[in-house]
This record gives C-alpha cells, structure tokens and sequence, in this order.
C-alpha cells in the first residue's frame, strides 16, 4: 500500500473519534449548533514555574488547509464506517469558526485556558486532535529550552538535536520552538532556510576517523572553510585534538577565522580548563571552546558549578525530545455549547480528583501587573465578557484555597487570548519569529524570579474571577442535583 497521494491532505490527521463523532452531529442535526472548546494543562511540565507557548504558526497553517481530498472521502468510503451523505458533506467542508489564542512566546501557566475554539459544533470536534498535537509538543519543547537558556545566561546556545528527534517533523518544529524559547541557533538546515533561523556547526568525528589522524583532518577542513571549530576528542583531546587544533591553526593564520574547538566526551570541566588554558598560551584568547554530549539544564548548571570553561554549548537529544517529560499532557475540553434554543449553557467535566473539575464557560485569561514596578501578579480568569482592567482593584483569590487572597488597586490587565480566526477568517498579523523570541524575553523579565528558579519554583497564581467561580460553583451544584434525582 502507498503512502503517497498526490492530493493528500491533513484533515484526515485527526482520531477516528472525531469523525464518528461528527457524523452523529451530522446526522443528528447538531453539526451546526455553537460550541466553545478550551485547550488547557494540568501540570506545569518538567516542574517548572512557567510555560512557553509555541505552535501557532502551524495551527494557522492547519486551520488554513484544513479541506478533504479527494483520496481523503475516497479512503473514508473504504473504511465502510461512514455514511455517503456525510462524505458528501465533508467534501466542502471548511473550518468557518473562530478561535482565540495564547500568541507564540507567551507565557502560560496550568490550568487556564491557553486556546480556545469557538465554532460550530462539527469542525470544533474535527480539529481537537491536530491542535493538540501541535501545541503539546511545541509548547513543551519550547519550555524545555526556556529552561536550559536559563541556566546558559548570555552564552550561545546551539540546537543540536535533529538526528535524535522523534522523527522529522518534530526535529523542524521542535527546532523553531527551541529558538522561541531562547536557543541561538540550530544546525538543521531546512529549519534555517524555513524559518530564518541562524545556522550554526562545527564538523562530525568522521572527518577525523577519514584522515585517520587530527593534523590532517583539521588541514583539509581550515583549506575549504573560513570559519573553522575543530572537534578535538576524537583520539585523545589534550594530546592530540588541541595540539593540533594550534598547530593549523597558526599555520593558517589570517587564511581561517578559527573561531575554537568542540569536546565531546570525557570530563567537560576538567577538559574544559586544560583546553582553556592551552589555547590562552598558544595565544588564541578568543577562541572559544564549545562543549556538547548529552547536554541539559542539570549538566549544564553542574559544569557551570566546577567552572568549566565552556563559551559555546550544543544541546541536541535532551532538548529535542523533552527526555525528563516528554509529553506536555493539554487537553481540549468543552466548555459550552448552544442548546436547542439557541441558548449557550455552560458545561462541565466532573471528576473525583478536584484538579481534574474542568471551569464552565467561554473564558479569556488575563494577565494582571503591578503599575508600580511592572511585575506579573498573576493570572485572573475570567467569564468572556467581564472587564477586569476597568476595575478600580482586583480582588483575587486561590479557587482551592480561597483564603489565599489579595487585592490589587495599581494594576494592568492584559488579555491572554488573541483573535486568530473569527469566523473562518485569518484575523492576526503573525510575527517574525524573531519578534516572537524578544516578546518572549520581555514577558519572562517580567516575571518575579521566585517562578523562574529550576528547583521547586513557587506556584504562580492562576485564579478565578468572583463571576467565574460562582458559575463554577453553580454547575457543579446543579450536576450533583441531577446525578443525585437519576433512579435506575
Ligand atoms: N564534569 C562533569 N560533570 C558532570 N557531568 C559531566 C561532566 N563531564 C561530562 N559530563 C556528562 O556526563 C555524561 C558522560 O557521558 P558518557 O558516560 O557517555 O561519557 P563520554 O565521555 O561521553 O563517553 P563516550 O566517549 O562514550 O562518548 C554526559 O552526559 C556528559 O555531558
Ligand atoms: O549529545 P546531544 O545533546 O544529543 O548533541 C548532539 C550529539 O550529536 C553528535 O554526536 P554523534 O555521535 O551523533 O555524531 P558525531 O560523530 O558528530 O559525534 C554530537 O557530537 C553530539 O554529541
Ligand atoms: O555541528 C555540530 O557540531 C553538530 C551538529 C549536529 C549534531 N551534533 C553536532
């Protein structure tokens, strides 16, 4: 079987579910009754005290695109789950909802709604499982890499990982949200020419292992490159690698710009001083040593802890690949929907775990900062419709531990959720990613350290509005009411 079509498309990059679901709708005449989804964590991941928020170039692009082929209904028939009639509709079908969002590089926190899909009922279901997919990864790795620019300071960070990601997709897209979240540059070359992002390396053992000796093989590289960094740890680093790393290196003189040399294995911060020291007496002060080999924020704070003399660092597979959690964990749950007259009703997912209680209705966050000094308080979630900033003070409160409290008086109020799409319509300007990775410096200067520290952040407030908790409170009230009237 083929897995080539020439009119292959991505609508059917969704889970079964969704289309029997939409066939019920279909049929059931509920395909277009209004309906609002929220798209939200539950965990802050790897424990971190925020989250950056990646992905939504590649949901426009989706939500863009997002049409049946031909070999799509053609496939669908074949599968004999779906009626003709619904086939048919699908056919022309097209996403004509709207959808609110977190822009690229935010910041985001569990617990609140991150995107949200306000459409009718059949395409809000259709694009649960690619949204999903997007985001969970990209906001992850995003993350991920906020952590490890955190730890690195101002020293260039190299996105190394391609060859160890979870397939091609995800090294491109992951490489993109490891440069929003703060990495330098990245050795993908397709990402460099996709999304503008610098292209940065150095050269593989195999260049040295084909000369069979680090003399020759640096040579040759310095008489095809300007820009040289030799790896010197192929036989023996001290040795071997910087001696003649030097030694091309004054032989070339101003023919190369030999810009340093890369360890990848061994001790990196005892290698480190040595190479340091080797290279400050050969005279090369300005060279750098660049450091890679498995590399995360722990080894990396560690190295910078025995003062390694690492400039440069590469950091592919733990990145990459989220390795110490690698799945972000969002859901998309339905937060309201249109009843039969016409009237939207507010609905919830009941759990006996409290933190699993999904929060009823159509809801914007808002991001609220003290005028004073320009720091982020918190998080105040509210009802669609309420206007927190025209209020004199806010009172916000913990919606598990409602004694935990404040009131705010000299305060900004910014709302978290952009207009993407309204009503089909592609209705935001997407940024430079460059913009995206200095909106995203910006609002994580914003934040206290307290919630930037590695180890046990604190917990930064996400609270509920009076109007929203109340409305939490009756929905579930009336859930109980219900489940307790049922008699079988
Ligand atoms: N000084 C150090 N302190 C803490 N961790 C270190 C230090 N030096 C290296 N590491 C890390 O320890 C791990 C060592 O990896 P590993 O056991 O594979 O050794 P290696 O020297 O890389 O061997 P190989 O030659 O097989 O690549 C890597 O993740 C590396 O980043
Ligand atoms: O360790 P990571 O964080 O995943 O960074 C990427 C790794 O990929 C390369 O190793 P590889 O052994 O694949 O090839 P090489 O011959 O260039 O070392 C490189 O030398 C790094 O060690
Ligand atoms: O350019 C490099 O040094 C590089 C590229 C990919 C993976 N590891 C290292």
């Amino acid at each position: 079987m083929s897995y080539r079509f020439p009119d292959d498309s991505i609508a059917l990059h969704t889970d079964a579910y969704e289309l029997s679901m939409m066939q019920t709708y279909w049929q059931k005449g509920m395909a277009q009754r209004r309906s609002v989804f929220e798209l939200y964590f539950r965990n802050m991941p790897f424990g971190n005290g925020y989250a950056v928020f990646a992905g939504l170039q590649r949901v426009v692009s989706y939500i863009q695109q997002l049409k049946f082929s031909d070999s799509d209904i053609d496939y669908l028939k074949q599968t004999g789950q779906f009626d003709a009639d619904f086939l048919e509709y699908l056919r022309d079908f097209k996403f004509t909802g709207s959808i609110n969002s977190t822009v690229e590089g935010d910041l985001v926190f569990n617990n609140e709604p991150i995107l949200q899909v306000d459409a009718p009922l059949i395409g809000a279901q259709l694009v649960e499982t690619a949204l999903l997919n997007i985001i969970n990864y990209q906001t992850l790795i995003a993350t991920k890499a906020a952590r490890i620019k955190s730890v690195v300071g101002d020293d260039p960070l190299l996105e190394f990982g391609t060859r160890r990601a979870q397939e091609m997709d995800a090294a491109i897209w992951g490489t993109r949200a490891a440069y929003i979240g703060g990495f330098d540059a990245t050795s993908n070359v397709r990402a460099g020419k996709l999304f503008g992002i610098p292209i940065s390396g150095t050269h593989a053992h195999a260049l040295v292992q084909t000369y069979m000796n680090d003399y020759d093989a640096f040579k040759a590289y310095a008489e095809t490159h300007k820009d040289c960094v030799f790896l010197v740890d192929t036989f023996d680093t001290l040795k071997s690698g910087v001696p003649n790393a030097i030694r091309v290196a004054k032989e070339m003189g101003d023919k190369i710009n030999f810009q340093g040399v890369r360890i990848d294995s061994g001790d990196i911060a005892y290698i480190s001083k040595r190479v340091r020291e080797m290279l400050d007496e050969a005279g090369f002060k300005d060279a750098k040593v660049y450091a890679s080999n498995d590399l995360d924020e722990k080894t990396i704070m560690n190295l910078k802890m025995q003062k390694a003399k690492i400039d440069v660092w590469g950091v592919g597979t733990k990145l990459i690949t989220a390795f110490d959690q690698p799945a972000l964990g969002a859901v998309y749950k339905l937060v309201s929907f249109e009843d039969e007259h016409g009237q939207m009703i507010d609905s919830i997912k009941i759990s006996s775990n409290v933190t699993k209680v999904s929060t009823p209705g159509k809801k914007q966050v808002w991001r609220i900062t003290d005028q004073s000094d320009g720091k982020t308080e918190g998080d105040y979630v509210t009802l669609w419709d309420e206007k927190p900033q025209d209020k004199e003070s806010l009172y916000m409160f913990n919606p598990d531990y409602t004694y935990i409290n404040k009131t705010l008086h000299n305060f900004a109020a910014r709302p978290i959720l952009q207009p993407i799409f309204t009503n089909g319509k592609l209705v935001y300007d997407l940024p430079e990613l460059d913009e995206i990775k200095l909106f995203s410096k910006r609002h994580l200067d914003m934040l206290w350290d307290e919630y930037k520290r590695d180890l046990n952040p604190q917990v930064y407030p996400v609270d509920l509005s009076q109007e929203c908790f109340d409305n939490k409170m009756k929905i579930i009230k009336q859930v109980r009411d219900y489940v307790n009237q049922l008699k079988f």
